[in-house]
């Protein structure tokens, strides 16, 4: 059973009001709880599911997305409110040295989904059920997902989530990611109008 380890208000660059970093015990990776106060407390909870990306989110990486949907989800929680809850799962669950080879490979022509299995990886080794149970140790069961892909809908649902709505992020297209953006929406249907 997952449980609430503890809490602490850290605060952050442009947040008004700081959020709360909640960590966890039961699950072997150190994934986190970023609870944003809620202006509207009785509201459904905004949500976003972050997998890690040490390229995108720290550094900036075009390769992908991920830095500006996490800074989008900041922004939006910071004024709004909201549960970011960011999981440690590095390259769709690869980790990252899995994940820069996988870069070598994208070079040469295969996609991002192709490059994985090249490696004799799954294409998306993510599961996001660590998501659903940190949501349950912080008493929520109904969420507003933010997000364009229907599997973390799909597995929330299934880990017992009701996700009442699903909300895209921006597009965050750039002469880099193309490639990248459109396989998502090819192979794993991501809602995103490229
Ligand atoms: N293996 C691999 N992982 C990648 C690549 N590009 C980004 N990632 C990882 O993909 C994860 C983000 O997944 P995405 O499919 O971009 O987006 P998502 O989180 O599933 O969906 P959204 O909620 O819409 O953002 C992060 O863990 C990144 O590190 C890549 O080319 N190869
Ligand atoms: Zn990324």
């Amino acid at each position: 059973m997952v449980t609430i380890k503890n809490r602490v208000v850290i605060p952050l660059e442009g947040a008004a009001r700081p959020p709360e970093f909640i960590t966890f015990s039961g699950f072997a990776e150190e994934h986190i709880a970023i609870v944003f106060p809620a202006l509207a407390p009785d509201a459904t909870p905004l949500v976003r599911v972050h997998s890690e990306c040490l390229t995108g989110d720290v550094f900036g990486s075009q390769l992908c997305d991920c830095g500006p949907q996490l800074h989008e989800a900041i922004d939006v929680f910071s004024r709004e409110g909201g549960i970011l809850l960011y999981l440690r799962q590095e390259g769709r669950g690869i980790g990252l040295y899995a994940k820069l080879s996988a870069y070598a490979l994208q070079k040469q022509g295969l996609d991002t989904f192709e490059a994985n299995r090249h490696l004799n990886l799954p294409e998306d080794a993510r599961s996001f059920e660590p998501a659903a149970q940190m949501l349950k140790a912080l008493g929520i069961t109904r969420i507003r997902l933010l997000t364009n892909n229907p599997d973390k809908t799909g597995q929330l649902e299934q880990y017992g989530i009701e996700v009442e709505s699903t909300i895209p992020t921006g597009v965050y297209l750039n002469p880099n990611n193309r490639n990248y953006l459109e396989a998502k929406v090819r192979v794993k249907k991501h809602t995103i109008p490229l």
